[in-house]
């Protein structure tokens, strides 16, 4: 039988979710179809339905041959042409088929700004509205940020209650091998991603488990009232977990849940920086005896009584979580942003800068002395703008948008390979993979790539 969530995850749930992150998903995922030349006349006539509101012929195409975000060679998809010319019957259309509303184009411009550019009131006001219906907070939500688990964090310090949901026979277990997730391939080809979590349910699993197993529970389904967990099985031959899923295998995390389909990646990021932290903090840190796992896992105890991280708030052995900024820093004349080169980055890669932050520091302090390590740049202001999870091992990720008070480069030599200032057109052709040096940011699940298209988003008629 295949696990209830796995069915219901690709059909009903997940639709929902995945909606909300396409609320602020970007460009540049390309289609798994065919290739682009020969789909071109297709492509041209799509566009001239999405303008001309031909909605019979765009949905024809829609079904047979083209990509619902298909991009021209100016970054416009089919939204733009519609809300360009204000046809409205086909902005619905295109809406219903699940577009992108938050795709830029070359000059940074979503489909509304465009709308609104050319006073095409009502084509801006459906696609706001369709926007408010799939995230009604307004809220950016950051890839590894769409965990809708209720992590029950009161029900999980009973251990009878636990115990019953660990046997239950509608929970569903999620194994990681050395932090490897066990996925499924998603078939469809529509679909932007390309693994999702594999669950199994108890019955399934329990030969695996031994009373060293670590267990973590990961919190409640309430869309299907199922409580889900996660198993540590490391160690053990990873083929042999085939027989309980043909299809499933173990993923390397990292680029791998990269695409992952974006609520599964919420709770992998739970999963995978849990498992890690039970794994690699076995002792206690303050008098270093053995500890025990509480709290489905959220929670470690020192087994020496006196110890006083068993006392209070002394206590050592909760989760780690490490707060990192991470920051977009603009020059005082408004033109221009910093990006930096790390050692490690891949050829051509190039980010925001970032940095953890230290004991004792605000965040906006934390910016400042980050920027000015790694460039030799003063800031000034800094504004909050959206934070990410991010689970190699256990970031925090907080993301800013800083203003430099000074211009003079010095590259901390150290940790950085460069860093230099990129004017808003040559930042356009790096977020749309359109730079004549192959330059390019990171993809649109990091919280860089964000931060760095609202800076060009919200810069887009002011001609810099
Ligand atoms: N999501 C995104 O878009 C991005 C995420 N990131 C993440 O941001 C985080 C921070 O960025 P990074 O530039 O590496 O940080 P830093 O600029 O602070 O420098 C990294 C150095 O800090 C030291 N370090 C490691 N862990 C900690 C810690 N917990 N507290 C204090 N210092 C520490 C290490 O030094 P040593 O080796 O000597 O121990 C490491 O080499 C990383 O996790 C990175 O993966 C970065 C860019 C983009
Ligand atoms: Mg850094
Ligand atoms: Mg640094
Ligand atoms: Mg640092
Ligand atoms: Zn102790």
């Amino acid at each position: 039988m295949v696990p209830r969530l796995c069915k219901v995850g690709l059909f009903f749930k997940s639709r929902k979710r995945f909606k909300i992150f396409r609320s602020v998903s970007v460009i540049n995922m390309s289609s798994r179809t065919g290739p682009e030349d020969t789909k071109k006349p297709f492509v041209d006539k799509y566009f001239e339905c999405a303008e001309n509101g031909n909605k019979e012929e765009l949905s024809f195409l829609l079904k047979s041959t083209v990509n619902v975000d298909q991009r021209n060679e100016k970054g416009w998809t089919a939204l733009m042409f519609a809300a360009r010319h204000g046809q409205t019957g086909v902005i619905e259309t295109l809406l219903e088929k699940g577009c992108d509303t938050n795709i830029v184009n070359k000059t940074g411009q979503t489909a509304q700004d465009i709308a609104l550019f050319w006073d095409q009131n009502l084509a801006a006001k459906l696609i706001e509205a369709h926007m408010k219906e799939e995230n009604p907070d307004q809220q950016l939500r950051n890839f590894f940020s769409l965990n809708h688990l209720d992590r029950a964090s009161e029900k999980r310090k009973d251990k009878d209650w636990l115990q019953a949901k660990i046997s239950d026979e509608t929970s569903q277990f999620l194994l990681l091998s050395e932090l490897k997730p066990f996925v499924l391939p998603i078939k469809d080809k529509t679909s932007k991603w390309r693994y999702r979590l594999c669950w199994l349910d108890h019955n399934k699993i329990s030969s695996h488990l031994t009373s060293d197993t670590v267990i973590l529970f990961l919190g409640i389904d309430h869309s299907s009232s199922q409580s889900l967990f996660a198993i540590d099985v490391s160690g053990k031959e990873e083929s042999k977990f085939k027989d309980l899923q043909p299809e499933g295998s173990f993923m390397v995390p990292f680029p791998g849940s990269l695409q992952m389909e974006p609520s599964d990646a919420g709770i992998f990021a739970e999963a995978r920086s849990m498992m890690d932290w039970l794994e690699r903090y076995k002792f206690c840190a303050t008098c270093g005896s053995s500890t025990d796992i509480t709290e489905g896992g959220h929670k470690r105890v020192c087994r020496n009584q006196e110890c006083k991280s068993n006392k209070g708030i002394h206590n050592t052995a909760y989760p780690r979580t490490d707060p990192s900024v991470i920051m977009l820093v603009i020059s005082a004349d408004g033109k221009r942003c910093l990006l930096g080169r790390k050692k490690q980055f891949p050829a051509k890669m190039w980010s925001c800068l970032a940095g953890f932050m230290e004991p004792g520091e605000s965040i906006e302090d934390t910016v400042r002395r980050e920027v000015e390590e790694e460039s030799g740049v003063k800031v000034g202001r800094v504004d909050y703008h959206s934070s990410q999870p991010w689970p190699f091992p256990a970031s925090l990720m907080l993301g800013t948008i800083a203003y430099a008070k000074t211009e003079d480069i010095k590259v901390d030599e150290d940790e950085m390979e460069d860093a230099q200032w990129f004017r808003r057109p040559e930042i356009v052709q790096m977020l749309t993979h359109q730079h004549p040096q192959g330059l390019y940011i990171p993809p649109e699940q990091a919280i860089a790539h964000q931060i760095i298209k609202s800076w060009v988003r919200n810069t887009a008629s002011s001609n810099l």
